[in-house]
């Protein structure tokens, strides 16, 4: 059964007072972002959403999520509209979004309270998803003292606490680096893998794209829109080695073949907004 189901959706930004875009070599204060964008997603699917920058990965997420409205076209969560955030719904962003104030696990137990989780289980189940997540004996620490990996390990921990039924992920490892980035992809897909949790997950990288995904959607340069939806049929689980196969290899090509003229037009739309 679909889980979520984007159906023609279309977003159009208007712009503040003073500013515009280059559209067909006229000013314009409205920017089309999103133009006719389709997809329909399995219940406990994995799915990446790759693309060049600028189109819309992010406000596509943002639509799913209900925190942006789309301006045309509709998207369901298991057959109900999505018009606002839905409670079974969360979110981890690039940046750690932790409360500086609360130790690691005041943060994970915070989801847990907002939803009225008596305190007890909320200790219990803060401390299980830290401990998931190796961070066992760090749950008093505040986020300045935990490594940037540490600070996304405990945003993963407190989104998976509240047994999500989306997780919406917008370029969760972006700021870390390579190595602390690859541990934590290997980290999340050994415990989705132990969830019925249904992932979308924004990445500007093709490798992480395929490690992670039952299917990459590869969307187009500006106005985004689907351009073609890559199966990922490697087998689970997935193990670092997995990055060396021939499979691999030939997954990478394909994402690449799809990207490749995708971001040679969005750099030729920058360059063309640049002399205007
Ligand atoms: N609130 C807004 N008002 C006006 N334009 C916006 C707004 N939010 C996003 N945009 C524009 O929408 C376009 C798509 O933005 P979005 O962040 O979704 O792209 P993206 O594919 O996630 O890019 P990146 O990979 O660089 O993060 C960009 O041109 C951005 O400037």
């Amino acid at each position: 059964m679909d889980r979520i189901d984007v159906s023609n959706v279309r977003k159009v930004f208007q712009l503040k007072p003073g500013q515009h875009v280059e559209v067909d070599g006229r000013p314009s204060d409205r920017v089309l972002v999103l133009d006719g964008v389709d997809l329909r997603i399995r219940k406990g699917e994995f799915i990446t959403l790759a693309g060049p920058s600028g189109s819309g990965k992010s406000v596509l997420l943002d639509i799913i999520g209900g925190l942006t409205e789309a301006s045309d076209g509709a998207v369901s969560l298991d057959g109900r509209r999505i018009i606002k955030p839905h409670p079974n719904t969360a979110y981890v962003f690039q940046q750690y979004a932790l409360f500086p104030w609360r130790t690691a696990l005041a943060n994970v137990e915070y989801a847990l309270e907002v939803r009225g989780v008596r305190a007890k289980e909320r200790r219990e189940r803060a401390r299980h998803f830290l401990a998931l997540f190796g961070l066992g004996g760090f749950e008093d620490r505040y986020p300045n003292q935990l490594s940037g990996g540490m600070q996304q390990r405990v945003a993963i921990a407190r989104a998976l606490s509240t047994d999500p039924e989306v997780l919406l992920m917008d370029e969760p490892f972006a700021a870390l680096d390579a190595q602390t980035r690859e541990l934590l992809q290997g980290e999340l897909l050994r415990i989705w893998e132990t969830i019925d949790t249904t992932v979308v997950f924004v990445t500007h990288s093709i490798d992480e794209a395929i490690f992670l995904a039952d299917r990459v959607v590869v969307m187009t340069a500006r106005p985004g829109r689907v351009k073609t939806v890559i199966d990922v049929d490697l087998p689970r689980p997935r193990g670092a080695d997995i990055r060396a196969s021939a499979e691999f290899n030939e997954h990478r090509a394909a994402v690449w073949e799809a990207l490749r003229d995708e971001v040679g037009r969005a750099q030729r739309d920058w360059a063309s907004a640049a002399v205007n």
